[in-house]
């Protein structure tokens, strides 16, 4: 359920005198996602998604969106911002902070290939070499601070076991030299369902859209290579594939070679990946947010993918 505010068709039509867009023609409720309300919208001139921001704080928000605007500038397949006409792309509708951006084509493959994961792997690094010029600096909102923080309040409905993988992790992530590794603007939840794929004309698969920037932040680049990794090359049991992961570390490596600091680091990134999926469902899973129908992912997942993390780890090409 993704639609916690519900936006009436006449008062979309009368906001949108504020866009250069055109006119209402067909507005629908997405039934995908857990954080924010989002619609499909049709206007007379285009077809774009409309998003009502639930939780995240109003001054935020610019960096989000203004990070979108500068990957889509920058070629990548990024859904651009449309501003109103004063010029902004932050408008207030339903009381709430919201945004239009235009929809991409294309649906997302919970099964990916080595195709996909290679295609992953040149996008991810195409989005950190374009990041690298984005003047905005916002931190990663589930960074080290969050970690820490979250830990203190999570750490009592733990067990006794899980509660000494949390102590361990937390203190052995404090030992990582992270400020030796290359930085930018990362997305931080480049999972299988936040991307959207096509048909290519030769039939091969194509990358028609990358969504959901609202977790991004500034952060190493490596832990985004990390989040990518865990969710898009895991096993059912959590395991590394091995030839996956090869296909979206080399397309990579080919667009941005990685440096030794990170060859040493990635170990150690692919478990603080591990930790801050645990984390952030676990506290979904204990500390529900009042009112709202979240859909709480499995938080078990990624302990035993942190566990198997802590336990062995592939190498970064060279
Ligand atoms: N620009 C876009 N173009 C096409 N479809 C989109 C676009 N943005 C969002 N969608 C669709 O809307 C769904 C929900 O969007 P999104 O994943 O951003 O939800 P959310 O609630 O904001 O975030 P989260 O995934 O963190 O819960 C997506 O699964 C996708 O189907
Ligand atoms: N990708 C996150 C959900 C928030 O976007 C998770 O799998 O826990």
């Amino acid at each position: 359920m993704s639609v916690f505010t519900p936006v009436p068709e006449s008062v979309l039509a009368d906001w949108l005198k504020d866009y250069a867009i055109g006119r209402l023609v067909e507005l629908e409720g997405i039934s995908a996602g857990v954080q924010n309300s989002n619609f499909f919208v049709t206007t007379t001139l285009g077809r774009y998604v409309l998003t009502l921001f639930e939780g995240i704080p109003r001054a935020e928000l610019p960096y989000y969106l203004h990070l979108m605007a500068h990957l889509s500038r920058h070629g990548l397949p990024v859904p651009g911002p449309i501003a109103n006409r004063h010029n902004e792309y932050l408008g207030t509708l339903q009381e709430r902070p919201a945004a239009l951006v235009v929809r991409l084509s294309g649906r997302s493959e919970m099964s990916p290939g080595l195709a996909h994961c290679g295609r992953v792997g040149a996008m991810l690094a195409g989005l950190h070499l374009a990041g690298q010029s984005y003047g905005r600096r916002q931190e990663n909102p589930r960074g080290a601070a969050w970690r820490a923080a979250t830990a203190q309040v999570l750490r009592p409905f733990l067990s006794a076991d899980e509660q000494t993988l949390l102590d361990a992790e937390i203190a052995f992530q404090a030992t990582v030299d992270v400020a030796a590794l290359p930085a930018g603007a990362i997305h931080a939840d480049l999972f299988r369902d936040n991307v959207l794929w096509d048909t290519d004309a030769d039939g091969g698969v194509r990358i028609g859209g990358v969504i959901d920037f609202y977790f991004a932040g500034y952060d190493a680049l490596l832990f985004d290579v990390a989040v990518t990794v865990n969710d898009w090359c895991s096993t059912p049991d959590g395991g590394l594939d091995a030839e996956r992961a090869a296909a979206l570390l080399d397309a990579y490596h080919a667009e941005r070679p990685f440096t030794d600091a990170e060859r040493a680091a990635w170990p150690a990134m692919l478990r603080a990946a591990a930790l801050r999926f645990w984390m952030s469902r676990a506290a979904d899973f204990h500390l529900p947010r009042a009112g709202e129908m979240v859909l709480v992912k499995d938080p078990n997942e990624y302990r035993d993918i942190l566990r198997l993390r802590i336990a062995t780890a592939p190498p970064l090409p060279r």
